[in-house]
């Protein structure tokens, strides 16, 4: 029995991801919290004949904390694009505010009702929401740092359309798995074209080109935000975005050799973590590939970090230098 909650399912990222949670054969049961509309939600989804059963948790008042542990109990999987997105003009960060203690208050859920489970975070800046996720289970005694994923998957999945497009006599989005790590905001979002397949399509580009790309890659984000001019951000290709990270997951649990990029505690407990703090200034959360298995993230491939281009090299440096800032403020949210 597998069992996925996502709190924030009723929002513009919960409802397409719980409708494609909701047609996953590997899950049994799906949990849909969200502090407005997730009756209509949950019911709407139940009447679709995949054979995983839908349940919606809404809480009666402020107080009210049954319907958060009810909807987490028993789960395996939880998943949270809850909080607010942004408007044109805004950073990632301006969501801090708001989104820092929705995204504790469900840690600490997590902790009290499913202590065991993976937990993926889309909710922005996901920098700093991932390591106030991270201290909210420490104070609680249930942190496994191998079970926690910043969800930055939406980076890979523009990398690989981005380049496509540029060649798109020639090649498919789907002939492409970019690795893109650091963090999830502008310059914290490092693609590393020069790596795989993608290496000789990069280098035929001319240097303005190149740059473009990779401006593309970290704003694109803000594409959306635009193009949207006041009612949201990315919910669509998010919401397969952050499937596309589950799915792996839950394919993990049988098959051994899956591999995704997220947003990483670098505990020393995990292999491989050690060597990439050493190559990154000693970072305790950055995005990089690993190896998924039964018990979550098995490795960490540090040795991206050692193969990379020179100009990659100046761009992990701005990545590092803000990703400091952005994660010791999530920190610092929760010590202080
Ligand atoms: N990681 C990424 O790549 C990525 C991509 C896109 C968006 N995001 C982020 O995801 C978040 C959600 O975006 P959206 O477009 O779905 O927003 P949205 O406003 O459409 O939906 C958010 C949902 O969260 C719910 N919510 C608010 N407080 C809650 C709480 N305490 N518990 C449970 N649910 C709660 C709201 O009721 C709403 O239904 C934003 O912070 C956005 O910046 C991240
Ligand atoms: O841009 C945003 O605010 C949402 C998300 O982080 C994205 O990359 O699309």
């Amino acid at each position: 029995m597998v069992k996925v909650t996502v709190c924030g399912a009723a929002g513009g990222i919960g409802q397409p991801l719980s409708l494609l949670l909701k047609l996953n054969q590997n899950v049994d049961e799906l949990s849909l919290f969200d502090v407005v509309n997730v009756p209509g939600v949950g019911a709407d989804l139940s009447h679709i004949c995949s054979d995983s059963k839908t349940e919606s948790f809404v809480p009666s008042s402020k107080e009210d904390k049954s319907a958060l542990a009810n909807s987490l109990k028993g789960s395996d999987l939880v998943i949270i694009p809850a909080g607010v997105p942004r408007k044109p003009g805004m950073t990632r960060d301006d969501l801090f505010n708001i989104n820092a203690s929705i995204v504790r208050d469900l840690a600490q859920g997590i902790a009290e009702n499913a202590p065991k489970a993976f937990v993926l975070i889309i909710s922005n800046p996901v920098n700093s929401t991932v390591p106030i996720v991270a201290e909210t289970l420490k104070k609680n005694g249930v942190f496994n740092p191998q079970k926690l994923f910043g969800v930055t998957t939406l980076d890979i999945v523009r990398a690989n359309t981005f380049i496509s497009q540029l060649y798109a006599k020639e090649t498919k989005p789907s002939d492409f798995n970019i690795n893109v790590i650091g963090g999830h905001s502008g310059e914290t979002i490092v693609p590393l074209y020069s790596l795989g397949n993608s290496k000789s399509y990069y280098e035929k580009l001319s240097q303005d080109d190149q740059k473009a790309l990779i401006h593309r890659v970290q704003f694109g984000g803000d594409e959306v935000v635009q193009a949207k001019n006041g009612a949201g951000s990315a919910t669509l290709s998010m919401a397969y975005a952050g499937y596309r990270l589950a799915e792996s997951i839950l394919k993990s649990f049988k098959e051994s050799s899956v591999v995704e990029c997220t947003f990483l505690n670098l505990d020393d407990s995990i292999k491989g973590a050690k060597e990439a703090k050493q190559l990154i200034n000693g970072l305790d959360f950055f995005s990089l590939p690993v190896k998924l298995g039964v018990n979550g993230i098995e490795e960490v491939h540090y040795q991206v970090l050692q193969q990379i281009s020179d100009d990659e090299k100046k761009l992990l440096q701005v990545a590092i230098d803000q990703l400091t800032k952005n994660i010791e403020k999530g920190v610092a949210f929760i010590k202080n």
